[in-house]
C-alpha cells in the first residue's frame, strides 16, 4: 500500500532522477522508526532494468496542519504520511540524534569529535530542492540529505572532516553526519555543517559586478567600474591555493608519468566523443579541442596529483565577511564515486573556476538584444578576473609553470565539453556560453 503511494509521489519530486520513465517496481528496502511519528525509509526504484535507491524521512500524523499539506504522500488507516523534511517539529530529532550519537537499527547519527550541537534551532528546507535536500537550522547549521544514495563515504564528508581536523581555513566547519550500511559499505546519508548566514554566493557577487559593468557608458573603462570584482577574484585565487595545499597535506599525493598523462588525454577524448554524439553543435569545434588534447600527449614532464574539489565554480564558493569559503567537495555530479575521489591535478579546479568567470561574464548576454555590443565588455570582464584569479593563486603558493599551460587549457576545454552536455540537458538556452570557450582567447 505505502509502496503504491510512493510510486505516485516520487515521480513528482525534483530530486527524483528517473523522471519521464515509467517505474517498473518500487520496494522499501529499509524502514526504521527514528522516534514516534518519524520513520527513515530507503526505497529502491526499478526503471528499465536498473535500480536507484533514495532516502525519505516519513512523517506520520493523524491531523495534518495546513502548512504540511503540500508534503502529503498519502493516507493509510487515517494516518497521514508525508515528507517530514518539511516538518520542523520532527527534523529537530536529527540534531538530537547527531548530538547524542544515536543508533537506530543500523542507522548511525554521529557528531564530529569536539563539536557541540545545539538541538534547539528549527529547520527550514533551503530554496529549490535539486538533487539533494538541505535543511537550514536557525542560522546555525545546514544539513544536506542526499536523496539518491550511492554506496560509500561521501567525498564532502571525507574532505571537510579531514581539513577541519587540520584547522584549515576556507571550509564550512562540519558538525555531524548520518550513515548506514548499503551493500555492506559505510554510506553517508547526510552531512551537517556550519551555516554561513552572513555570506554571499560567488556567482551572485560576480553577476552583480558584471551587471554594473554592462550599465557603464562605453567610454568608461572596466578598471573604473564601481563593482569591479578583480580584488575578490584575486583573493579567491589565494584561498584556492591554500585549500589545495591543505588537501595535499591531508590526503595522499602522487606524480603521474608522461605515459599516464597520455592516458588522461585519452580520457578527455572519450568524453569529447560521447559529448559530440549527444550534442551535434560540438562537431565544428572537434579539431580545435583535439589539437589542445594532442598538446597534452606531447608533454614529457611528470604531473603532480592530489585530492581536488573536482567541480569548482563560482556557485561553490561563498564570501563571508572574513574570506572565501569553499563548499561541496563532491566532484562532478553523476560520475562514479571512485572517479570523484581519484587524485587529479589541481589545475583541474583552476580550470573550472576560469570557466566560471567566462560563464558569469556571458550569462547576461543570453537573450540580450545588446549582446553584440556587450560582447567585448564580457570578454574584458572575463579576462581581467581570470588573470586576477591566477595572480591570487600564485600569491597563495599555487604553482602553475609555463609547462602547465597545455594541461590547463586541456582541462578548461574538457570542462567546457562537460558544460555543453550539461546545458544541452538542463538549460539549452545557455549552450552558447560553453561553446564560446572553443574560440581563441587572450588569457
Ligand atoms: N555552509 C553553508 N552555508 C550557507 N549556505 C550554504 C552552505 N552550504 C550550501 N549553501 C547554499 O546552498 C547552495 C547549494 O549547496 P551545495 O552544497 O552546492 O548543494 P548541491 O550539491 O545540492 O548543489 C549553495 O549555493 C549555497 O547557496
Ligand atoms: O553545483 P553543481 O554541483 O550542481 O554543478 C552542476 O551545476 C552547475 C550549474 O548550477 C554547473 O555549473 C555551470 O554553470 C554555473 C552557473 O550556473 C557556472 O558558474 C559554472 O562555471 C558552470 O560549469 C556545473 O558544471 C554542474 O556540474
Amino acid at each position: 500500500m505505502l509502496d503504491e503511494l510512493l510510486v505516485a509521489w516520487i515521480g513528482r519530486q525534483r530530486w527524483f532522477g528517473g523522471k519521464g520513465r515509467p517505474i517498473d517496481e518500487l520496494s522499501i528496502d529499509a524502514d526504521v522508526e527514528l522516534t514516534p511519528g518519524l520513520r527513515h525509509l530507503i526505497i529502491a526504484v526499478w526503471q528499465e532494468g536498473s535500480r536507484e535507491r533514495y532516502q525519505l524521512l516519513l512523517g506520520e500524523r493523524t491531523d495534518l496542519p495546513d502548512r504540511l499539506k503540500h508534503a502529503l504522500i498519502g493516507t493509510i488507516d487515517d494516518v497521514h504520511l508525508y515528507d517530514a523534511v518539511h516538518d520542523p517539529d520532527r527534523t529537530g530529532w536529527l540534531l538530537d540524534g547527531m548530538a547524542h550519537d544515536e543508533t537506530r537499527s543500523g542507522l548511525r547519527m554521529r557528531h564530529v569529535p569536539g563539536a557541540e550541537i545545539d538541538a534547539s534551532p528549527r529547520s527550514l528546507v533551503l530554496g529549490a530542492e535539486q538533487s539533494n535536500t538541505s535543511l537550514v537550522y536557525g542560522d546555525a547549521y545546514i544539513c544536506k540529505l542526499f536523496r539518491r544514495l550511492i554506496p560509500g563515504v561521501n567525498p564532502e564528508l571525507e574532505v571537510v572532516t579531514a581539513l577541519a581536523a587540520r584547522n584549515a581555513h576556507h571550509i564550512a566547519q562540519p558538525y555531524g553526519w548520518i550513515e548506514t550500511d548499503l551493500d555492506g559499505t559505510d554510506t553517508t546519508l547526510a552531512i551537517m555543517q556550519e551555516y554561513l548566514s552572513n555570506a554571499n554566493d560567488g556567482w551572485d557577487l560576480a553577476l552583480t559586478s558584471v551587471r554594473d559593468l554592462y550599465a557603464l557608458p562605453p567610454d568608461v573603462s572596466a578598471t573604473d567600474a564601481g563593482g569591479d570584482f578583480t580584488a575578490e577574484s584575486e583573493r579567491l585565487g589565494t584561498a584556492t591555493a591554500q585549500v589545495h595545499r591543505e588537501l595535499a597535506a591531508a590526503f595522499p599525493t602522487g606524480l603521474i608519468e608522461p605515459h599516464e598523462v597520455k592516458r588522461m588525454a585519452e580520457g578527455f577524448r572519450r568524453r569529447l566523443g560521447r559529448a559530440v554524439a549527444e550534442v551535434p553543435e560540438l562537431r565544428e569545434y572537434v579539431s580545435t579541442v583535439e589539437d589542445a588534447y594532442h598538446q597534452v600527449e606531447l608533454l614529457t614532464h611528470e604531473v603532480p596529483v592530489q585530492r581536488v574539489h573536482g567541480d569548482y565554480h563560482l556557485g561553490q564558493v561563498m564570501r563571508t565577511p572574513m574570506d572565501w569559503v569553499v563548499l561541496d567537495f563532491e566532484g562532478e555530479p553523476g560520475q562514479p564515486l571512485a572517479e570523484r575521489k581519484a587524485l587529479s591535478s589541481p589545475l583541474r579546479d583552476v580550470a573550472g573556476m576560469l570557466r566560471s568567470f567566462d560563464y558569469a561574464a556571458r550569462h547576461l548576454l543570453v537573450g540580450n538584444s545588446r549582446a553584440d555590443e556587450l560582447e567585448p565588455r564580457a570578454q574584458e570582464w572575463a579576462d581581467r578576473n581570470r588573470a586576477a584569479f591566477l595572480d591570487g593563486y600564485a600569491e597563495g603558493g599555487g604553482v602553475i609553470t609555463r609547462a602547465d599551460a597545455a594541461l590547463l587549457r586541456a582541462f578548461e576545454l574538457s570542462k567546457a565539453v562537460y558544460e555543453v552536455v550539461y546545458e544541452a540537458r538542463n538549460r539549452p538556452s545557455w549552450i552558447g556560453i560553453p561553446l564560446s570557450a572553443f574560440r581563441p582567447r587572450t588569457v
